[in-house]
């Protein structure tokens, strides 16, 4: 803005004007008058987080958009990055409520809704919000309305005849307004490490059941934990997904849709005597998993790029029959909206079928390949009952198999995902 106006410039001395944009972000003519008019950095903010919005399309995940338009706008400083996302985040965070809303309106209603407690920006923006923002969750709900439209749970997710069968709509909405947690899993041997790391460096943390961690969203683990392989990044309702893997020693199992292995650490984390073997449908994830496993010391397994959508698998695969098959199906993602809320406007309901399809095609091709009395975990990271106990259902009715345990997980009242996951056995 300042470069544009090169009259000022002229008549104005420049250090003068870097100064006052380095206090309050940045510098306007007025058009008329040719007196000058500061824009607060926080109404800078907030128009940076106005102009993000009505950019983006939802055609890449927001983080990566958000990256790109820093890097366009290098001088923006860290804090100036951290501030702009959280209003853009919490804009998406109230889905389909009030979205015909003027978009200042939204985003101070959802600072105000979102963020914990009173803050800086809702104390320069807007005072009397910064008030209400101190209040807890269902209180500012009852008392604030956006474009005169109160708040529902089926306004802000419209998703909810969709939901399996055990979900509350109510408590699922309004987990929806609360950012998740930061979760890690610490590896085999490692705990007393981590944990004197983290209590050393006075890091606000919470030791979770089994190996789990919780901490702050935005906490620099690669810089306070310098060995890689101490721990894993990895969503707490998808650790717990681990009680349902009963690998056993010498056992040789099938992670098939591995992505970049998140779950193929689990497996063997929790018997490093099975032989894995971890497909993905593309070569550059199998590459990914290739690092990443490497990285946390993980030996012991083979890979393949395979798709699944496709009927005989067998020339494709390194034996013809496995123990076990883990199925982390392709899917929604709905469980996991809490971390991606721009996915909650843009959804189409549509997509539900899509993947349903999917998944009945992908667990029917590879069921043909587990032993008799073999295991099979199905898992998701939706929230929907046609992904979820439908899908069930479905694979109860060929006959193949038996349902051992599992249902959903429910994440919401620990700042965690949501996922579904089931153990069979094959018959
Ligand atoms: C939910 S992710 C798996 C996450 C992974 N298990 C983890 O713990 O990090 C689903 C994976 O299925 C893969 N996928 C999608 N369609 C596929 C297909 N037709 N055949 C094989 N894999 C497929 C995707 O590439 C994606 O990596």
């Amino acid at each position: 803005m300042l470069y544009k106006t090169g009259f000022i410039l002229k008549i104005v001395n420049t250090n003068h004007i870097k100064k006052f944009i380095q206090k309050n972000g940045c510098f306007v003519v007025g058009k008329t008058s040719c007196t000058f008019a500061a824009m607060t950095r926080w109404e800078n903010y907030q128009g940076s987080a106005v102009k993000i919005i009505t950019r983006y399309q939802g055609d890449l995940p927001l983080h990566h958009y958000l990256k790109q338009f820093f890097k366009q706008h290098p001088q923006m400083g860290s804090r100036d990055r951290k501030w702009i996302s959280r209003l853009v985040y919490d804009y998406f965070r109230l889905g389909h409520w009030a979205l015909d809303a003027a978009l200042e309106e939204r985003i101070q209603k959802a600072v105000c809704i979102c963020e914990p407690g009173a803050n800086d920006f809702l104390a320069a923006i807007n005072p009397e919000l910064n008030e209400l923002a101190a209040l807890p969750l269902e209180r500012k709900l009852e008392s604030l309305t956006i474009n005169n439209s109160a708040y529902s749970a089926e306004q802000l997710f419209p998703f909810a005849q969709q939901l399996s069968a055990e979900i509350d709509i109510k408590t699922w909405a309004s987990s929806l307004l609360k950012q998740p947690l930061l979760f890690i899993r610490v590896r085999p041997g490692k705990r007393t490490k981590v944990i004197d790391i983290l209590e050393n460096q006075g890091v606000d943390f919470q030791y979770l059941d089994n190996e789990a961690i919780a901490l702050p969203q935005g906490t620099n683990l690669e810089q306070l934990i310098l060995d890689k392989d101490w721990y894993e990044i990895q969503d707490l309702s998808s650790q717990t997904t681990m009680q349902l893997l009963t690998p056993k020693p010498g056992e040789y199992w099938w992670d098939c849709c591995a992505a970049s292995g998140g779950k193929s650490i689990l497996l063997k984390d929790k018997e490093p005597g099975i032989k894995l073997f971890a497909s993905d449908i593309r070569p550059s994830i199998i590459q990914n998993l290739q690092k990443r496993l490497t990285a946390a010391k993980v030996s012991g397994f083979q890979t393949g790029v395979i798709d699944l959508n496709q009927g005989d698998l067998a020339s494709l695969l390194p034996r013809k029959q496995f123990d076990g098959i883990l199925l982390d199906a392709p899917c929604s993602g709905s469980g996991t909206w809490g971390r991606t809320p721009e996915n909650l406007v843009y959804f189409e309901a549509e997509k539900i079928d899509y993947y349903a399809d999917l998944q009945w095609k992908i667990a029917t091709n590879v069921l043909p390949y587990i032993k008799p009395g073999g295991s099979f975990v199905y898992i998701t990271c939706s929230v929907f009952a046609k992904e979820n106990e439908q899908m069930v259902t479905r694979l109860l009715d060929t006959g193949l198999l038996e349902k051992e345990s599992g249902g959903l997980i429910d994440g919401s009242a620990k700042r965690a995902d949501s996922m579904f996951a089931v153990r069979f056995r094959k018959k």
